[in-house]
């Protein structure tokens, strides 16, 4: 046990920007929204947040997806401090039921549509992959952006009818419009949320800016062998290395009607706390999954809320707004584009704005 890491249980740590290469091009609304100059779409879409997992890819570099945070004696990986004391950083429950953070966080910006894909839900990734975590998802949409015209869009669900047959001639035809058309379309809009459970078709289309709250695992299995703008997918990144037959097996055939789709995935946010000057929006929660949840403070200027320890950990991002945190009798300061982790071992934060501020709150499995 490293005593000197344990120091930094009882402390605001921010990260550093944490870039991750995808598949897909985006993420001139993630430089846009940390105030970083050029705002530039490319192959590092997603912005990994508070993350002790590595990111699947070809050639990639080893530790490609850690997060680093700053301590006052210099920067470390999330990973190496959580080790030191799992305890102290996690809260007990979280500990002794997995012993990591159990939750990966993601700010995502699409300027091309995504594959089509499905993620592991537990029992499969128990089976196939021999994890504990499978890839439920969320998705709480912040901005869009028109790109050739194209409103911001996203797929997801089989319609009614879908068998796996049908899938399996379409795949092997490499038939991209016939499985788009086995999917529901629906049109997004910054506030909406969406929970994609394992087994669930899905693909994000072009021009969509959102926090993905899910667990953390990079395991994604996909139909297409060659993305929108051209790239040619290795089979490893198709199947995980399960092989098509089984990446098929993936997915859930339980197709419905597009009203029922949105009853299945759809999320209303709702304020569970507020007064004149904030409101706390709860999203993502135990109703939905247990995997993770997702809470958002909103506070006016010159306002103030104090957010009690619940035994775990939490992660804050700043979507807006500047202010100051009160955390342990010390102050820190905080500012639009900052992610910032706050250990089990602190017992409260006080967060108080200059300005309009959005705080983004992210919690582990319960
Ligand atoms: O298609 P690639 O580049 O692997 O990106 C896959 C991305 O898909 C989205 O639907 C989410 O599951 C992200 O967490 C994931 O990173």
């Amino acid at each position: 046990m490293n005593t000197n890491f344990q120091q930094y249980a009882y402390i605001p740590l921010k990260q550093f920007s944490n870039r991750v290469w995808r598949t897909y091009e985006g993420g001139a609304l993630i430089d846009k929204w940390k105030k970083a100059a050029p705002e530039v779409d490319g192959s590092m879409p997603e912005e990994w947040i508070m993350s002790t997992v590595t990111a699947r890819g070809n050639g990639r570099p080893e530790n490609e997806g850690l997060s680093m945070v700053e301590t006052p004696s210099g920067t470390f990986s999330l990973k190496e401090l959580v080790s030191s004391n799992k305890e102290l950083y996690l809260g007990k429950a979280l500990a002794d039921k997995f012993g990591t953070t159990g939750v990966l966080i993601k700010m995502l910006d699409s300027k091309e549509r995504l594959t089509i894909q499905v993620h592991p839900d537990k029992a499969y990734a128990k089976t196939m992959l021999n994890s504990t975590f499978g890839k439920t998802e969320s998705w709480y949409v912040l901005n869009k952006r028109e790109i050739n015209g194209e409103k911001s869009v996203i797929y997801m669900g089989f319609k009614e009818g879908v068998t796996r047959e049908q899938w399996e001639i379409l795949f092997k035809n490499q038939d991209i419009e016939g499985m788009l058309n086995c999917l529901h379309k629906i049109e997004v809009h910054p506030g909406d949320a969406y929970m994609i459970y394992g087994g669930v078709p899905h693909a994000i289309g072009s021009g969509c800016f959102l926090m993905e709250v899910q667990e953390p695992t990079d395991y994604t299995m996909r139909v297409e062998k060659v993305t929108p703008a051209g790239l040619k997918i290795s089979d490893e990144l198709i199947h995980q290395g399960v092989g098509e037959q089984n990446m098929l097996d993936c997915f859930h055939y339980d197709g419905c009607s597009y009203e029922e789709a949105l009853r299945r995935w759809k999320v209303t946010p709702h304020a569970v706390d507020s007064s004149e000057t904030h409101t706390l929006n709860s999203i993502f929660n135990e109703t939905h999954t247990d995997c993770f949840g997702l809470s958002e403070l909103e506070l006016s200027t010159n306002a103030e809320h104090t957010l009690k320890a619940n035994g775990s950990f939490f992660v804050a991002v700043i979507y807006y707004g500047e202010g100051t945190i009160i955390c342990g009798g010390k102050e820190y300061s905080f500012s639009q584009g900052d992610e910032i982790f706050f250990s089990a071992a602190i017992e409260e934060v006080n967060f108080k704005s200059n300005i309009e501020t959005k705080i983004l709150l992210c919690y582990p499995p319960t």
